[in-house]
């Protein structure tokens, strides 16, 4: 039996106490539970107490991560070492945000400072004006941007966004159809933001608008294209003008990518600065998470409650609920981080797994979800652990009630979730002894958004390591991709039965 085989075991063995006496035997149980970090852009709360975990869970699990050599794995990703062994790369997010190996810190700067450039210039003027930009990428290389421009470049009182950017993702012609619509051809650029370059999406919307901008009579269509991508010399050969490819590192993964070129949006938006302060926010968690050990690390702490709802309590799903509306493509961002890192049935050296890997990541916006999911969460019979996300300073200039409110819904479902309710009534009992974790910004700011982002990374990561997993490849999306490419190319043996009757009932038989 492997050491980590044992400590599973140990782990199983261990007794679950409720949430009510977990606390009622801890006074201090709220403190052991919740941590700072300090930003610059204002601090960030995290509460783990409303969760099953006990000191002996604890230590079982810090045994855990030990066995499955946590600390290794966390170096040699650290430090640009083969991370994704089944690909035969590092996986190099960090080293955009400054941690990493010195040659490649040194190329994301170097990009970095390309990628300035090109945005200082089109802010300054000297491309002409530019009031759109309609960002075309799907999965990584959209819901990066699509979440940190909602959230940080709404019009305020004091803000407005130099450029106005629209984030098409679907192959579906409705969501390029509907940029266009708001959008002057005369002062839009394009920005094409694939990862491969060769992403039929991806690719087919861009052809689409590039057509639209010619047809409105715009002279060098191409020269309104900026290609982000590793894949540099495909996006000159599509046509995109050399001076305008933004280059980044095929060891940056798509979903881990916000933080390289694929970032060119949010840099539009709110400025270098803003960017740069983006960048700084995870920065700060990467130090944490690089330099703190055990239950103290909080990535790793949220690791063990996520690890021990699914493998000791059995909750198939994970639900994150924004309670503010500049939050609300977060849990859409955290679905691709989590289930397309560690939706894996296999090891890193491809053995079965013999567990379940990552859950269901679900969730919606608060307080709107509780008027339609949150039934399930109080009386269903499946339990799933909640996180709740909010901001303590509101992003808009209503009368403070609206806040307040927000918040005070946000506390009361956690605590409802927990304390329950009896009554002779079964329809009006609550059972209680439901979990939740907290995370409470002061602000929603660069800062404190690339360090939610950066801690949900970092935590996805550890729950990857203690599992055995290799969190940095996809494999399981290249089968639907092939099977669609055959169709289109009218290649392939023959599909089954009601596939083939439903692409005759489409019209596309082939
Ligand atoms: O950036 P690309 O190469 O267009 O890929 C887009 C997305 O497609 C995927 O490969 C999955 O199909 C994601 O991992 C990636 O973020």
């Amino acid at each position: 039996m492997t050491d980590a085989a044992a400590c599973w075991n140990r782990l199983e063995e261990l007794p679950m106490k409720t949430l009510k006496a977990l606390f009622a035997a801890d006074a201090n149980r709220v403190d052991r539970f919740t941590d700072s970090l300090a930003l610059p852009g204002g601090n960030v709360l995290f509460d783990w107490s409303k969760t099953h975990l006990s000191s002996d869970l604890i230590t079982a699990f810090e045994a855990l991560a030990q066995a499955a050599g946590f600390a290794g794995a966390r170096e040699v990703m650290l430090t640009g070492g083969i991370a994704n062994p089944t690909e035969g790369r590092a996986a190099e997010h960090t080293a955009q945000r400054g941690m990493g190996a010195d040659e490649s810190v040194a190329l994301a700067d170097a990009f970095h400072m390309r990628m300035r450039g090109l945005v200082e210039a089109i802010h300054e003027g000297l491309l002409g004006p530019v009031k759109h930009l309609i960002h075309i990428g799907i999965g990584g290389s959209a819901l990066g941007p699509a979440l940190a421009v909602d959230a940080l470049a709404r019009p305020t009182a004091e803000f407005r966004a130099p450029v106005d950017v629209h984030v098409v993702s679907n192959i579906d012609g409705n969501a390029l159809e509907a940029a266009f619509e708001v959008c002057d051809p005369a002062t839009t650029m394009i920005a094409v933001a694939s990862k491969t370059f060769t992403t039929i999406e991806t690719m087919t919307n861009a052809a689409s608008a590039i057509q639209w901008l010619e047809e409105a009579g715009v002279s060098d269509a191409y020269g309104r294209v900026v290609a982000l991508t590793a894949s540099p010399d495909k996006a000159v050969e599509w046509g995109v003008d050399e001076t305008r490819v933004l280059p980044f590192s095929e060891s940056v993964g798509g979903r881990y990518s916000l933080w390289s070129s694929i970032g060119f949006p949010v840099a539009m938006a709110l400025g270098w600065d803003g960017f740069a302060q983006f960048l700084e926010g995870a920065a700060a968690v990467d130090r944490h998470f690089a330099d703190t050990e055990g239950f103290a690390n909080l990535p790793l702490r949220a690791a063990f409650a996520d690890l021990m709802y699914v493998q000791l309590r059995g909750c198939q799903t994970r639900a994150g609920f924004a309670y503010d509306e500049r939050l609300a493509l977060f849990p859409d961002y955290l679905q691709q981080l989590e289930m397309e890192s560690n939706g894996k049935s296999v090891t890193a050296d491809g053995k079965p797994l013999g567990r379940n890997s990552a859950p269901i990541t679900w969730g919606g916006v608060g307080t709107d979800a509780q008027h339609a999911v949150f039934q399930l969460l109080h009386q269903g019979t499946i339990e799933v652990p909640v996180d709740f996300i909010a901001v303590k300073q509101p992003g808009h200039d209503l009368d403070p009630a609206h806040h307040a409110i927000l918040l005070t819904n946000c506390f009361a479902q956690g605590a409802a979730l927990m304390a329950g309710a009896e009554s002779v009534d079964g329809a009006r009992a609550y059972p209680g002894n439901r979990p939740s974790a907290t995370i409470l910004c002061d602000a929603l700011t660069p800062a404190t958004l690339g360090a939610l982002i950066a801690f949900h990374e970092h935590r996805t990561f550890a729950n990857a390591v203690l599992l055995g997993i290799n969190p940095f490849d996809q494999f399981g999306v290249e089968l639907g991709k092939k099977i669609a490419n055959e169709i289109a190319a009218g290649e392939g043996e023959g599909f089954d039965p009601s596939t083939e009757a439903l692409l005759a009932a489409a019209g596309l038989k082939r």
